[in-house]
């Protein structure tokens, strides 16, 4: 059932002359609630505004309590959420309004002297609590407990009824008005205020005080609540001649009041998005501007043309604000909870007396005691600690004051007194608790292992963040999928799969790309080496190494890593192919050239030729490995080898990097299975001395690792001033002594990047501008080397400096092993590289966060160099895994 929509009531107020001000009549409140206003740009005009009630300077404390307040406060008594706010420029009279003096007690202890009344009237038991807080500079604090300067803020949190609240925040029960009055009076006194031009005790918060009061009927317990608030004023600078310190809090001031501006605007024009969350106090006053509370706002005004155009900014916003229309709810109290930094403390409370009261929980829950809400709360409270039960009696501070109760809403219409009616029904929790109890018990499992599962964390996002993750990055699959980057666009695609498991098109879609990938695959690599050479592994029998079978399309892990023995396979298979493509045209017409023209340096063989001198070594390997044929009797050019199970999986190429997903963080690369596997078959390369191609696969990878070595030095430091972006050629490993010019380390960035490279067989038409491809630049170095050892070998660098045969003479007397810590290296530099020379854009995407995020790493990797920002990702992570532990450790 809807209710009906009650309007915000505004009030007017102007308050009289001060001393120091001169009278004169620009505001004048007349007749059936109208306040007239002269015109600021013109003094001759009127403007006239119409209000629910319209105060003048004579109007006391009492008139404007009795009318327009107290029919308000009397609602709370059936279950109602009220809030009065005032609002105005600074001095015109907020406090006065709110707080009042002594001789002319204002809102609040007139409201809450009549709660008191009503208690004493009404034969009930009425549980009056009271917090007070205050948002200063965007940062919320406790008035009830003395002020700490080092306390940063308490945190606005919602509850499970959608209710806003301030987790941490200190509630106290009163008993009488008497030891009300102690109470506020001590707390006003931790208030922040100060002496501006225009106000001696100006207030520089927002303050807010909550009286809640509860109570029983039968078997049901009701709730209400009054919300009295006193903002700060909004402030013109110019005239207030804040310093420093005031200009910083004015500045805060005046945002949020503009965002209250924003807030009442969007409520207005019914747009989609209302910005309460854009500022604490409009966070705070949700419920009370458009929400489930009645409002009252009550508009103070200073008299006197001095503050003609802020009185006419007020008046019109307050005009706008009568438009915004409640729905109050009746509350009844379902079930009393924790909060999760109750729990927290308590869990802090309980470790410190053992670990007797945690596991207590957690058997009580896993023995399936607690299958209500009822039972959860009695079995947490028979595990507390004597001290802490004894230390919760009413009026207390601790965990037992911030206990909050869960409220079931009932629509009620404002001006009747609210008649509980059908019984409403207690949401159900014990399957909810069940489920978290897996989950910690999961996590605990993993934790004591010293190892956390990315599945298990991403089952603590909430199932928003869930669902964004996985749309940043299906996005992003689409786009590569689109390009047809096929390869790619399935890793993004698993990747969003993990986030949204439930998406079952998703995993047709991933099941079809897969197969598509392979075919792919298989296409090229007939293309490069023969259908004869080509095997896809099993994914069972490749983990042994070697292993062949007839068709891959059988296999749907669709995880492995390649690792090319010899050609290079996809997905560098098509450059290899069109550069194979070239040098044979080059042979082609070197052999079509004059005698004396013709390169001197043994001609380049044809891939063919490579592949052919090559298969020999493999076939003795794969024998020597495993002793399995294929039945074809042609040598595998390539192996496979799966993985799975793993916390992250890369791929290793023979020219480049890449990298396997991980949820955690897709550039995170390691794991012991990984570094086995590497190592095994580091340990089974064919001799360099034998075979020329993996000679120059071993100085390919030797390149990269001290490319990789260089990278992490330049990456540990921050970028200096002036290098705001690095890019891939500067990562480029420039060899000691060049022979050329063009990639010296005094040469600028710019021109290494245009570093180039002499074609295999260059000689007189030497291929120049080209640019080093490859994500590493590793490529170029690589290039540069050869070109480097056959100009060392016999002054015929530019006929020879590309020849296989040549280099492998080179590397014959000195293959040295490559250790693992070089490729985690390579990845790991990689994995910098891309952080550093990222934007922002390509951060969001990659990761699929979002931009404010993404703004945040980009900053944090200027600041510190990317290496810190890695290591404090991970040590950020670390600690997270163990605070989510602790706080649902306690949940029950
Ligand atoms: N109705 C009133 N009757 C008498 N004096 C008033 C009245 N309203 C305000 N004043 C006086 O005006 C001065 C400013 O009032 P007050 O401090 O309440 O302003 P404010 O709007 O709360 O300002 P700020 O936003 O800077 O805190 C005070 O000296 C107060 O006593």
């Amino acid at each position: 059932m809807a209710s009906a929509g009650h309007k915000i009531k505004v009030v007017c107020r102007v308050r009289p002359f001060l001393k120091t001000e001169r009278a004169d009549d620009a505001v004048a409140v007349e007749p059936n609630n109208v306040l007239r206003v002269s015109n600021p740009r013109d003094n001759t005009k009127d403007v006239k505004f119409n209000f629910d009630s319209c105060y003048g300077p004579d109007a006391d404390q009492a008139t404007i309590y009795q009318r327009d307040v107290r029919p308000l406060v009397e609602t709370i008594f059936s279950g109602m959420s009220a809030t009065v706010f005032c609002y105005g420029v600074t001095g015109a009279g907020k406090t006065h309004t709110i707080q009042g003096t002594e001789s002319e007690p204002g809102i609040i202890p007139r409201a809450v002297e009549q709660i008191f009344m009503h208690q004493q009237r009404d034969a009930l038991e009425y549980d009056i609590r009271v917090s007070y807080y205050e948002i200063y500079k965007e940062a919320v604090f406790d008035l009830l407990k003395p002020h700490d300067p080092g306390f940063a803020g308490l945190p606005i949190r919602e509850d499970a009824s959608r209710k806003i609240f301030v987790a941490g925040l200190s509630e106290k029960q009163v008993t009488s008005y008497a030891q009300f009055e102690g109470l506020y009076q001590k707390a006003s006194g931790n208030r922040r205020t100060a002496s501006t031009k225009l106000n001696n005790h100006s207030s520089r918060s927002h303050a807010i005080l909550t009286v809640q009061v509860q109570w029983g009927e039968g078997a049901r317990t009701w709730c209400g609540r009054l919300h009295l608030i006193d903002l700060a004023g909004s402030e013109d600078n110019r005239r207030t001649e804040n310093g420093k310190d005031r200009m910083a809090e004015s500045s805060a001031i005046n945002r949020s009041l503009f965002v209250l501006g924003q807030v009442v605007e969007a409520l207005n024009t019914g747009s989609l998005r209302v910005p309460y969350r854009d500022s604490k106090m409009t966070r705070i006053l949700q419920d009370s501007l458009g929400g489930e509370s009645l409002g009252m706002m009550v508009v103070n005004v200073a008299p006197g043309e001095a503050f003609l155009q802020d009185t006419n900014n007020t008046l019109n916003f307050a005009t706008k604000s009568r438009l915004v229309v409640n729905k109050p709810v009746a509350h009844e109290v379902v079930e009393p909870r924790w909060t999760a930094a109750d729990r927290l403390q308590h869990h802090r409370g309980a470790a410190a007396a053992g670990r007797r009261a945690k596991s207590a929980v957690v058997a009580a829950v896993c023995g399936g005691v607690l299958a209500g809400a009822k039972r959860r709360r009695s079995a947490e409270e028979a595990a507390m600690p004597a001290s802490e039960s004894d230390a919760s009696p009413a009026g207390s501070e601790g965990p037992a004051a911030a206990r909050r109760p869960v409220l079931a809403v009932r629509p009620a219409s404002a001006g009747s007194s609210y008649k509980p009616g059908d019984q409403i029904k207690k949401p159900h929790s014990g399957a909810a608790s069940n489920e978290i109890m897996e989950r910690v018990m999961r996590i605990e499992q993993q934790l004591s292992g010293a190892r956390l599962d990315s599945s298990a964390v991403i089952d603590f996002f909430t199932p928003a963040t869930k669902l964004k993750t996985s749309r940043g990055w299906l996005r992003h699959a689409r786009e590569l999928e689109q390009k047809g980057e096929l390869d790619k666009a399935l890793a993004h695609y698993e990747e969003a799969q993990k986030y949204a498991p439930e998406l079952g098109r998703l995993e047709a879609h991933i099941a079809k790309l897969r197969a598509r990938v392979r075919r792919a695959k298989r296409r090229s690599s007939i293309a490069s080496h023969g259908e004869a050479n080509v095997r896809v592994a099993d994914s069972a029998r490749a983990a042994g190494l070697g292993d062949e079978d007839a068709d891959g399309d059988a296999d749907s892990s669709g995880r492995f890593l390649w690792l090319a023995d010899a050609q290079p396979e996809s997905p560098g298979a098509e450059k290899a192919k069109r550069r194979q493509a070239r040098v044979a045209r080059q042979q082609q017409s070197a052999s079509a050239a004059p005698a004396s023209l013709a390169p001197s340096a043994p001609v380049l063989p044809a891939p063919s030729a490579l592949a052919a001198a090559a298969a020999p070594k493999r076939m003795r390997l794969l024998a020597g490995t495993n002793g399995i044929g294929n039945g074809k009797g042609a040598a595998a050019p390539t192996r496979k080898l799966s993985r799975s199970g793993g916390v992250t999986e890369g791929s290793v190429h023979d020219r480049r990097v890449s990298f396997g997903t991980s949820a955690l963080n897709p550039f995170v690369v390691g794991g012991a299975e990984f570094d086995a596997d590497l190592q095994r078959r580091l340990d089974r390369r064919p001799l360099a001395s034998a075979d020329p191609a993996a000679a120059a696969r071993v100085q390919r990878l030797e390149a990269k690792s001290a490319a990789a070595a260089r990278l992490t030095r330049i990456l540990a430091v921050p970028p200096t001033p002036g290098d705001d972006c690095r890019r891939d050629a500067d990562f480029v490993l420039l060899s000691d002594g060049s022979a050329d010019g063009s990639g010296s380390d005094d040469g600028s960035a710019a021109r290494r990047k245009r570093m180039t490279w002499q074609a295999a067989n260059g000689g007189a038409g030497a291929r120049r501008g080209a640019r080093v491809p490859g994500a590493l630049g590793v490529r170029g170095l690589v290039e540069q080397k050869r070109q480097q050892k056959a100009g060392a070998g016999g002054g015929e660098k530019e006929n020879s400096a590309k020849q296989p045969r040549d280099m492998a003479g080179h590397v014959a007397d000195g293959e040295e092993p490559l250790a693992l810590g070089q490729f985690n290296a390579i990845c790991q530099a990689s994995a910098l590289q891309m952080i550093n020379s990222c934007d922002v854009k390509k951060i969001m995407k990659l990761q699929g966060i979002g931009k404010r995020r993404a703004e945040q790493i980009h900053a944090c990797v200027r600041a510190d160099g990317p290496i810190a920002h890695v290591a404090d990702l991970r040590a950020r992570l670390h600690f997270k895994n163990k605070l989510i532990l602790a706080i649902l450790s306690t949940f029950a």
